[in-house]
């Protein structure tokens, strides 16, 4: 289509000097300019069936994850070949994961429970440089004789102090099943599989709404420091004429990993002790309550096998959520609510930019727990008429 505008607007001799001889040449020049302006009519008529959405945070933050439940809820999930190419990640995350517990333990002086095992630990830490050795399955069996060790448990344990990826114990659970020859990635290990993005990642799909089909395009970036500055390529490509839509569509906050939070603070992690190290960050934490609506709202999001008891019964307690994980939940929410509002100053060198960056905004939160296909398609469902309400008010339709 950009093509097609181009090739339209590219300019005749006469059009440089905007003279035009005789009335053939005017006629032909009234020609070109309709053409034009239908196919510009044309274009914003095929971008308001358009839909762009940017997933933009920091790395880890489960923007990758997203992208993958929208394969799978709206378009054909995976099949076999892209499966199997997960199979190396996988073993990555395990390796990556071992010789993170490994070097916990030496730090933490926690010692191997059974000696016959320091062997094991001695082939990893000396393979842990090498790239390829997560493929062999002697790596594997030394990381499962280590894993099954009552001090590495002890390690894990305490994993709550130091930087373990998320998926670490669900794939290290899982490697009886990960060495068979048979193995192919389930939807929920490939969700939970890490893998880094380096590059624009770009999915496009349709949903149904309201008897047609809507487009919705994608664009995951990565979320590490490195990668940042790649953000502006996709700020640029929704931004420019005629995407200008992407700009100022609405802001919609995913509280991720709410899940991590729960497990996290199970396991002994103290909030309130982390936030009283970072006060400008995370001001006023020990004070704040929740409201009941509040609390409701996020039980409500909360993933549970009996999620509809709960919800019937408004229930403002669950056995199995900690009063601790509501009030982080709840208090994050609060805290970029303020942020998006301008309520609450952001550092310095953000607000100098743009002080009314927030202007225009309609901002939404949810809480998700992007491994969870049943929470993200709720989600995606609220998403979508929000973005969509939003979009037709942009072009006047409602
Ligand atoms: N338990 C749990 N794990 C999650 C959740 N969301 C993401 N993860 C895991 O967190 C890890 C990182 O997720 P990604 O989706 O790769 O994160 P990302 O934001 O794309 O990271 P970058 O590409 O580096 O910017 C993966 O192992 C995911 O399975 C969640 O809600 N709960
Ligand atoms: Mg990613």
């Amino acid at each position: 289509m950009q093509e097609k505008i181009k090739s339209l607007f590219r300019p005749t001799s006469e059009d440089r000097f905007n003279i035009y001889q005789s009335a053939e040449e005017a006629k032909n020049a009234k020609l070109r300019n309709k053409q034009i302006s239908k196919v510009l009519k044309q274009h914003k008529k095929e971008e308001l069936k358009k839909l762009k959405i940017l997933l933009l945070g920091t790395a880890e933050s489960g923007k990758s994850t997203i992208t993958k439940q929208m394969k799978i809820i709206h378009s054909n999930g995976f099949d076999m070949s892209e499966r199997l190419e997960k199979i190396s990640d996988i073993r990555r995350n395990i390796q990556q994961s071992i010789v993170v517990l490994l070097s916990a333990m030496d730090r933490m002086k926690i010692p191997l429970h059974n000696k016959d095992n320091e062997l094991s630990r001695d082939f990893i830490m000396k393979e842990a440089g090498n790239p390829e050795s997560h493929r062999r399955n002697e790596f594997l069996d030394h990381v499962e004789k280590l894993w099954n060790d009552a001090g590495m448990q002890e390690c894990y344990g305490k994993s709550h102090g130091f930087q373990l990826i998320d998926c670490a114990k669900y794939f290290l659970d899982k490697i009886p099943e990960i060495k068979s020859p048979a193995y192919v990635p389930s939807d929920q290990d490939i969700l939970r599989c890490r893998s880094l993005t380096t590059s624009i990642q770009h999915t496009e799909f349709e949903v149904p709404d309201g008897g047609h089909q809507v487009k919705f395009d994608v664009y995951d970036v990565g979320g590490q420091q490195g990668e940042r500055k790649k953000w502006i390529q996709v700020f640029d490509s929704v931004t420019a004429i005629p995407f200008r839509c992407g700009l100022f569509v609405s802001v919609l906050l995913f509280i991720n990993k709410i899940d991590v939070l729960a497990e996290k603070i199970a396991r002994g992690r103290d909030i309130a002790e982390l936030t009283k190290l970072y006060p400008e960050v995370f001001p006023n934490f020990e004070k704040f309550t929740p409201s009941k609506s509040d609390i409701m709202e996020f039980l409500e999001a909360y993933p549970s096998y009996n999620n509809e008891t709960c919800k019937k019964s408004r229930s403002v307690s669950r056995h199995d959520v900690h009063p601790d994980t509501i009030k982080t939940a709840v208090y994050i929410k609060h805290l970029f609510m303020k942020i998006v509002r301008g309520e609450l100053q952001l550092r310095q060198r953000i607000t100098q930019q743009a002080p009314n960056w927030h202007d225009g905004h309609s901002c939404e939160y949810f809480y998700t727990c992007a491994i969870d296909t049943n929470n993200v398609q709720r989600v995606l469902n609220g998403c979508r008429s929000l973005i969509i309400q939003n979009h037709l008010r942009r072009f006047g339709i409602i």
